[in-house]
């Protein structure tokens, strides 16, 4: 029997969605606002959902307190007040849309869990846009 522990947590970062090799105008006619020169921020939410078989001994998938430090190291210190296009090695030539961006969430919890354990990472760049990334 698995069972899903999720914890929430959210950092704030500005970033611009564009395409060098076009022109202003075609970056605008794609990406809109978004694409203005000088960048924007969101409050990013994100939940992270790591499902796995309840160990008999403790009750738990596992520890939400460890699963806590690990958002807090891998993405909050990582994100948090950072300018996305600027600050952040793995957006210097990939756009950091909300899907780039939690595929980015993604690997770097991935690869401090267990093995046996799942994960799906849910990103809330406004209230009501969202994406969802589970590995695959
Ligand atoms: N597939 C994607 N589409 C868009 C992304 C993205 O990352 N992936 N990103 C953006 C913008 O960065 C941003 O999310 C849009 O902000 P905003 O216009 O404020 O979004 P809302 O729809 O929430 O605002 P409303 O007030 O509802 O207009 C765009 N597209
Ligand atoms: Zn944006």
């Amino acid at each position: 029997m698995k069972v899903t522990v999720n914890r929430k947590a959210h950092f704030n970062a500005a970033h611009r969605l564009f395409n060098k090799n076009w022109s202003d105008e075609q970056n605008f006619e794609v990406f809109g606002k978004c694409s203005y020169p000088n960048y924007h921020g969101h409050n990013y939410e994100i939940i992270v959902a790591v499902k796995g078989e309840v160990d008999p001994e403790t009750g738990f998938v596992m520890n939400l307190d460890e699963l806590r430090k690990i958002i807090e190291v891998e993405v909050e210190d990582y994100l948090d007040h950072k300018n996305l296009n600027v600050d952040i090695e793995e957006f210097q030539n990939v756009n950091p849309t909300a899907e780039n961006i939690v595929i980015l969430i993604w690997n770097k919890i991935r690869a401090k869990l267990a093995t046996d354990l799942e994960l799906k990472v849910t990103l809330y760049e406004t209230p009501r846009n969202f994406v969802e990334y589970a590995g695959e």
